[in-house]
């Protein structure tokens, strides 16, 4: 059992999770940080240092091997390389780790006596100090002949960072020998004399070219973000009429803090300080360009982002057709803004100003390459290819400084680009309340708008989608459609692609004629050609169509004027260009396309679109790259094949057999459900062994979730009863897998067929009160569920355990770090009554106070079962303390209890001894960071002493001296401090 770690046992301990907080971000900037700081506090020798640093070790050997070299050298190693990592780390990836007592270590270091000393010793700010200037520190030591030019532009090599190359010259000047240390040294005292921290009284001056081409952009970009395309033709709304904020969440912390627009761009969340490129992730549809817009029409304004004086907006999607290689400074005024006079000179401010300059990409999903850091380019007049250009920006060898903030599809991320990134934001889409004010936004009529939302309230499954909001701008669209389905309105994404669809024809008909039953088939022709044309284009990343590929494509006038293809906005084309409404209607027409073709290629097309192991061949863009399923390389496929499912539902099949023979519908039908049950399949063969005493456990794997979402778009239980037919696991964790309320619908429908409970591990996603709604049909095969992260409040709380406590197997929650308050535990309070085979119940970091504490103890006063109560991080406080004491003396089941960090003083302590010395199963209490002071902790060790199943009482952080600590150390080892 645990008591009080050493630094070795912790850093043992914690390997894995130290290893992952190191490499998560793919940068080694972390691990060089720590080796930096180390080496100056005598913590490692040279040698060490360069064991460690191995050229050609991956960064998670690299991380190993320091984590052996300390654990090796022991105790006080250990504990200077706590001490680093917490000093290093960001906040948000120390959540989980602990540091032990290491935390405020100082260099033990006695005073340098060599310069080639004091280059270890001050090697950590020696980076700082250096990484703007290494050009100018290079100059004087070539200069001086201590290095030779060779040596120069080795360290300059453009795959350093500017740190790396400090630290790469550092390591040089060390061996050349004590005056070329010297001249490093008298260097950088120089230049700290001289250097003004960037952004801080940054004196420029702006001249009146600068000043006129800033007006020219501002009066550019705010005429592009007037308007959002997807009311073009209403001609109704400006963005300002109908933007409503989503859910901006950081990316890589435990914790869901909402951030506003500023804050994106800004420093909250930084988790590698070297990086310039902000990215923005989202699902297709959640907003990510509607954002962007949103955040260059208000800097256009002069409301947000002061800090930067331009701002130069691109569209990937725009970018992908640019044939000619461009220098950077034609790609900014060709692209952007083209400026009126003294071209040189503005460019000559941008290269001088990088911090007062912010790009925006839209859609790296949609670039046609893929990221790839092969190719180095760093000069900024000499031309190269689009993707040279483009991905040297992202990872900063080009224009290093300028922020970058880019948007894209969060599976369409590829892992490569992470090191490079400085943070990632995730956009969640709408809130509940958010799709409540986007309706009444969209709707003048306060009338319309509340029945809207009555409706959406009626249908869970719809009111999960609309949380997307794409979905949501349909839903409002195609209110009249949607009122006319009454209590049976759309279910699946199909369903509601199939409305627009049927809206848009319907609006575009002659007056007097009316849409009849037969309409796909009375539009069959005009279908074939747009979809022919998304397809095609599709597969070669194509979005943006020139009037000659219209024309070539078949499309008709008469085609467009239906108003599913639009106008390019990309002024600056020539020519009329077009592209689709939204994207996600192109993959709509593509898989349209793929059903009612009769040509027997298709077989093809959609074998491909499912393959889930690497392929061989397949479709255009998918040919020539690595890939695991559609969705990796090009998100647009896997929504087309999302769409492909769904269109083969037998719910819309008399629709289709209007034109198209049935045997070919089922066909294909058949070929789907095979392609998608081979694909789950492969999902369980993945599955690892257990090891001896652990549950067999599967984590998904990307692809899961969308083979997941294609079953339910096909609507049949059948399908779904048969693909987790043969799943047996006791553990299905799905953390971090972007799990919103449409995808808990959609696991739902396949989950509850599965032949024997499961704990299903769903934290960190955005489940929230909807979603917890929607996961209700698969409760009764859940024995645990586990919802920590997911914003989820007291509403959602209700119905779940109104449905848990008819689920017999139902038995542990975790739901650490939602939004629950004291209503929740009258809930609770009611299951622990009701339902006598429940075991676990965590609902640490929530807000809980002593009236909530009350409540839960009313349940657990009538409680013959509970193991586990977790409460760490709520305000409970001693009146809290002693009421669940009093409900728990007489328990004989709890042999876990945490109060961590909530107000807990010495009468909390002392009604918990009461509860010590009389269980004879509780195990470990955990009074972490509370206020209990002498009084309480004699309390509780007399209790210990008529007790002996308690192994461990936490302690540490309370009111106690450290003569107090170790008295009573010494007096009772079961407690911890
Ligand atoms: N914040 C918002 N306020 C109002 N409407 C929005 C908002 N975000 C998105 N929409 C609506 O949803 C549509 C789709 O949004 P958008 O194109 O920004 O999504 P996206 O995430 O960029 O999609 P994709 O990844 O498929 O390109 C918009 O055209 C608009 O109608």
């Amino acid at each position: 059992m645990e008591r009080r770690m050493s630094a070795q046992q912790l850093v043992l301990r914690q390997r894995a999770e130290l290893v992952r907080a190191l490499c998560c971000g793919g940068s080694s900037e972390g691990l060089e940080s720590i080796l930096d700081l180390l080496l100056s506090w005598g913590a490692l020798v040279w040698e060490d240092y360069l064991n460690v640093c191995v050229a050609g070790k991956t960064l998670c050997s690299r991380t190993r091997e320091l984590l052996d070299l300390a654990y090796s050298k022991g105790e006080s190693t250990c504990c200077l390389l706590l001490a680093a990592l917490s000093h290093v780390l960001p906040d948000a990836q120390k959540d989980n780790l602990r540091f032990g007592k290491c935390s405020n270590i100082q260099n033990s270091l006695e005073m340098p006596t060599s310069a080639t000393l004091t280059l270890l010793s001050d090697r950590p700010d020696l980076v700082t100090q250096l990484r703007n200037c290494v050009e100018g520190a290079l100059g004087i030591l070539v200069e001086k002949g201590f290095i030779t030019s060779s040596e120069c532009e080795e360290i300059q090599l453009p795959v350093y960072t500017s740190s790396q190359q400090v630290r790469r010259l550092l390591d040089l000047v060390k061996c050349k020998g004590e005056v070329a240390a010297e001249v490093l040294l008298q260097f950088s005292k120089r230049i700290q004399k001289t250097v003004v921290p960037p952004n801080k009284n940054d004196t420029f001056t702006m001249s009146a070219s600068v000043a006129e081409y800033q007006k020219k952009l501002c009066s550019s970009i705010s005429a592009q973000s007037h308007f959002l395309s997807t009311y073009s033709d209403t001609g109704k709304f400006s963005l300002d009429d109908i933007y409503t904020e989503g859910l901006l969440e950081l990316g890589q912390t435990s914790t869901q803090k909402s951030l506003n627009l500023e804050d994106v761009v800004g420093p909250v969340g930084t988790l590698n300080m070297e990086a310039d490129t902000v990215l923005v992730s989202g699902e297709a549809g959640s907003g990510k360009s509607t954002f962007l817009q949103r955040l260059h029409l208000l800097w256009a304004r002069k409301t947000v982002l002061h800090n930067y004086l331009l701002l130069f907006p691109f569209s990937c999607r725009k970018l992908n057709t640019e044939q000619q290689d461009l220098s950077l400074k034609e790609l900014l005024f060709l692209h952007c803004c083209w400026p009126d006079r003294d071209q040189d000179q503005l460019f000559q401010f941008i290269l001088d100003h990088p911090h007062l300059v912010l790009f925006t990409f839209d859609g790296l999903d949609e670039f046609k390459q893929t990221f790839s850091d092969d190719q180095r380019h760093c000069c900024p007049t000499q031309p190269a290819p689009m993707p040279v250009l483009f991905f040297n920006l992202m990872q900063g060898s080009l224009m290093k400084g300028v922020r970058k903030l880019v948007t894209s599809r969060t599976e369409a991320v590829p892992p490569i680009l992470r090191q490079y990134l400085r943070k990632e934001v995730l956009l969640k889409g709408f809130s509940p309340d958010g799709i409540d004010c986007f309706v009444r936004k969209h709707h003048s009529d306060p009338g319309v708008a509340s029945h809207v939302l009555e409706s959406l309230w009626s249908n869970t499954a719809l009111l999960g989608l609309c949380h997307i909001p794409v979905f949501c701008w349909i839903v409002s669209k195609c209110y009249k459609e949607l009122l006319g389905f009454g209590n049976s309105g759309p279910q699946t994404i199909t369903d509601v692609y199939l409305m627009v669809l049927q809206h848009f024809f319907h609006h575009r008909i002659s007056k007097g004629n009316r849409l009849g039953k037969g309409w796909v088939q009375q539009h069959f022709d005009t279908i074939m050609r747009l979809g022919k044309l998304a397809l095609q284009a599709l597969e070669n990343s194509h979005y943006i169509f020139s009037e000659t590929e219209v024309q070539n494509g078949g499309v008709t006038e008469e085609d467009i004027s239906k108003g599913f293809l639009i106008q390019s906005k990309n002024i600056s084309f020539d020519g009329i260009h077009y592209e689709f409404l939204h994207v996600t209607m192109q993959s709509f027409f593509a898989a349209l396309f793929i059903i009612l073709d009769s040509n027997s290629n298709n077989h093809h097309t959609i074998k491909r679109l499912f393959q889930t192991p690497r392929p061989e061949g397949c479709l255009g863009i998918l040919q020539a790259k690595k890939y695991d399923g559609p969705s990796t390389e090009n998100p647009n496929l896997q929504i087309t094949s999302t769409f492909v499912s769904g269109l083969l539902s037998k719910r819309h099949q008399s629709l289709l057999l209007q034109c198209h023979p049935i045997q070919t519908l089922n066909k294909k039908r058949k070929q789907v459900v095979k392609c998608v049950s081979r694909g789950m399949q492969n999902h369980f063969k993945s599955i690892p062994r257990p090891v001896k005493g652990e549950k067999k456990s599967m984590h998904a794997m990307p692809g899961f979730v969308w083979l997941i979402k294609c079953i339910y778009e096909m609507q049949d239980s059948e399908v779904a009863k048969n693909v987790v037919a043969t799943l047996e696991v006791e553990h299905l964790k799905l953390t971090y897998c972007n799990i919103g309320p449409l995808e808990c619908t959609a696991l739902a429908f396949v989950l509850q067929h599965l032949q024997s409970p499961v704990g299903l591990q769903l934290d960190s996603n955005s489940v929230g009160d909807v979603g917890v709604e929607q996961l209700l049909p698969c409760l009764h095969v859940c024995h645990s569920l586990y919802l920590r992260n997911n914003n989820i409040s007291d509403e959602g709380i209700a119905k779940l355990v109104e449905k848990g406590i008819q689920c017999q197997t139902f038995k542990k929650i975790a739901l650490f770090n939602n939004k629950l308050t004291d209503v929740c535990t009258q809930h609770f309070a009611y299951l622990l009554k009701t339902k006598q085979n429940f075991l676990s119940l965590r609902l640490g970091n929530n807000n809980i106070t002593a009236a909530g504490a009350e409540q839960l103890a009313e349940g657990l006063r009538c409680c013959q079962s509970l193991q586990f109560l977790g409460l760490w991080g709520n305000n409970i406080g001693d009146k809290g303390a002693e009421a669940l004491s009093h409900a728990l003396e007489d328990s004989r089941t709890l042999v876990w209890l945490s109060l961590v960090e909530n107000g807990v003083g010495s009468a909390g302590a002392q009604a918990l001894a009461r509860v010590i010395r009389n269980s004879t199963t509780l195990d470990e209490l955990w009074l972490s960071k509370n206020c209990i002071t002498r009084d309480g902790v004699e309390y509780l060790v007399q209790a210990l002493e008529k007790n002996s199943s308690v192994t461990s009482i936490w302690l540490r952080g309370n009111n106690l001296s450290p003569e107090e600590v170790e008295e009573f150390s010494l007096r009772e080892s079961r407690l911890t401090f």
